[in-house]
């Protein structure tokens, strides 16, 4: 290595060392930190090196290849000696990984053992992923990363994502700015208060927007460096996270009101200001950014609010209602009719029931030409407190009053269990609503089951059942990347209805002989690919798109700039 002279502050003194010629403290070893040098109440700077090489480079999870680094790399990189002398394919790294994941009998464990595997090297992490994506996935996402958030300040070894707390307030701007990639394409954000069905985790949520990105990224093709996981800690009213002294975030309850609006605020207005860019005279394109986890009493009007400034996505309501709708339409084949000659019941009335109730009112509105107030006349939602009706509606909230409906007998719901298609939606599976065996048994093996976490597949009276897996992670990927690709600069629910399109069309004859309304996981980049064309046709066709001209062909454009976890070689 050439010479290296460094500044190193320290005592509040600055001195300029020499580290390759000055003999350091204690027989010869260069205090290159200026460590020995420096008491513990005397102040140093955490200098570091730049450039990625030697050791610097192992360390790097973007550039890391662990064993995989070739002779002439070690040479070129002054590896030599920081590795064993055996090289190994990425191939047999992964081999050997997925043989040790294996091995963890608990799920925490193998999500551990994944997320320093992210931390160490990245490009392993994703061929893991995207090579064994139906093993994997509940490991990454739900149910595992569940657990992980309920003890994610005990389980905390690197921190991931930017945390901006209120302790940020008037300086968030300069929080982003501390983020090492510029080139930021999707932001998932929490702040915590619904995570999953488990509820309010606070900071620990951040499991989620880091799960989300995770699949961004394998499921569709975003490249990691353009994904940034953002948890908002505005504190929590998880009064076992207060008393927990492991607690990674800020010690209070929840702000609310004014307090929580202006940090919104100033959040989505720093997003702007770093990520902004002009593209046309009066076009600015910026960062997806997508909601997550928001407690429905703040996800719906911050999705109002902001889907008119920025390219706000909300997917707990919005891309759940895709995904959902894709289901329906591909049932539509096992159950006859159209969606227009159902009925629907929703148990559950919040983010998740109503986002969905929404779009099949659009989809049913837009097919039959009738208006949408009389196509939501085919769908009911049952809260906490019972069936919505118009009775109820002086104390409903305002997401649930467009669904209160005059009170009709109860016949419809018990039609309703004569055809079922029974989706348990309720993440994780300790949530669900019931399992697959249970829908399978009572309906006598009728029910067509979709589920938010998977289910094994079920043996009933000789026939195997698949359980589909209907979960928000087949839509958010590729319609992020079709957002992407066409330079979109609004969301708009035509854009939800083309993604449900493109997914349901996945489905294929051999999926529904096995009772499957959604296509597997292992062909998820295709099917993402496919949705991207699709939904980045629809921000054309709209006039919402900023990168121009189109495309000819979407298909190929998405796959084209689909992000490959190969590594690469080093000059
Ligand atoms: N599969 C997937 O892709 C997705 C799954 N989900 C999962 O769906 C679930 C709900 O999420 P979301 O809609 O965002 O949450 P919300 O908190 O917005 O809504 C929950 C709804 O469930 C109702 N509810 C709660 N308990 C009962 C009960 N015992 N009987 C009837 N209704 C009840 C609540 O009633 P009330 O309004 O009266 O309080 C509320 O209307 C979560 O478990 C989440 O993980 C969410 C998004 C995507
Ligand atoms: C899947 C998802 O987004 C949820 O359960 O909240
Ligand atoms: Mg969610």
């Amino acid at each position: 290595m050439g010479s290296v002279v460094e500044e190193i502050s320290n005592g509040g003194g600055h001195s300029v060392v020499d580290v390759e010629s000055k003999a350091g403290f204690g027989g010869g070893i260069v205090d290159v930190y200026g460590e020995d040098c420096a008491t513990e109440d005397q102040v140093l700077t955490p200098w570091t090196a730049s450039v990625a090489s030697g050791y610097t480079l192992l360390r790097d999870p973007h550039y890391n290849k662990g064993l995989a680094f070739t002779e002439k790399e070690r040479d070129a990189h002054y590896l030599r000696g920081l590795l064993p002398p055996t090289v190994l394919t990425q191939e047999l790294q992964e081999k050997k990984l997925m043989q040790n994941l294996r091995q963890y009998e608990v799920p925490l464990h193998r999500y551990i053992a994944m997320m320093d595997l992210q931390e160490r090297n990245e490009g392993l992490f994703y061929k893991l992923l995207i090579d064994n994506v139906e093993e994997l996935l509940p490991v990454v996402y739900t149910p595992t990363v569940g657990e992980a958030c309920q003890k994610y300040g005990s389980i905390f070894r690197h921190p991931q994502g930017l945390y901006i707390s209120l302790k940020e307030k008037g300086k968030i701007l300069e929080v982003l700015k501390n983020w090492p990639d510029r080139g930021i394409q999707v932001i998932v954000v929490t702040d915590g208060e619904r995570i999953l069905g488990l509820g309010d985790l606070g900071c620990q949520g951040m499991g989620i927007p880091v799960g989300k990105l995770s699949l961004y990224t394998a499921l569709g093709g975003v490249p990691p460096s353009a994904c940034l996981p953002i948890t908002i800690d505005v504190g929590t009213n998880n009064e076992k996270l207060l008393n927990d002294e492991f607690y990674i975030g800020i010690k209070q309850r929840r702000a609310t009101g004014q307090e929580y609006a202006e940090l919104l605020e100033e959040f989505m207005t720093a997003v702007k200001q770093n990520y902004g860019e002009k593209v046309l005279v009066q076009v600015e394109v910026f960062p997806i950014l997508h909601f997550e986890d928001f407690a429905n009493h703040n996800a719906f009007e911050l999705l109002a609010k902001y889907s008119k400034t920025h390219l706000v996505f909300n997917d707990d309501i919005q891309g759940t209602a895709s995904v959902v709708l894709a289901g329906l339409i591909a049932s539509l084949k096992l159950l006859g009719g159209t969606l227009a000659d159902h009925t629907f019941l929703f148990l559950g009335a919040g983010e998740a029931g109503t986002g969905i109730a929404e779009l099949i009112a659009l989809e049913i509105s837009k097919k039959t030409g009738a208006p949408l107030e009389k196509a939501r006349k085919k769908i009911w939602l049952v809260d906490s407190k019972g069936l919505i009706v118009k009775s109820r509606l002086g104390s409903l909230q305002h997401f649930k009053q467009p669904w209160a409906h005059d009170h009709e007998p109860i016949k419809e719901l018990v039609d309703a269990v004569k055809k079922p298609l029974i989706l348990a939606l309720s993440n994780p599976t300790s949530q669900a609503e019931c399992t697959a065996e249970e829908a399978y048994t009572w309906t006598k093996g009728r029910a067509i089951f979709g589920s938010g976490s998977p289910f094994d597949p079920v043996k009933y009276e000789n026939k195997l059942l698949v359980p589909g897996q209907a979960n928000n992670a087949y839509i958010f990927p590729g319609f992020g990347l079709g957002l992407i690709m066409a330079g979109a600069i609004r969301v708009h629910d035509d854009m939800l209805l083309a993604a449900s399109e493109a997914l349901a069309t996945q489905v294929s004859e051999e999926h529904y002989a096995k009772g499957m309304i959604y296509p597997p996981f292992t062909n998820i980049r295709k099917i993402s690919a496919n949705i991207a064309a699709k939904v980045a046709a629809k921000v054309y066709e709209l006039g919402l798109a900023s990168n121009l001209p189109r495309p000819k062909d979407l298909v190929k454009y998405a796959e084209s700039c689909m992000y490959s976890p190969r590594y690469r070689s080093y000059r």
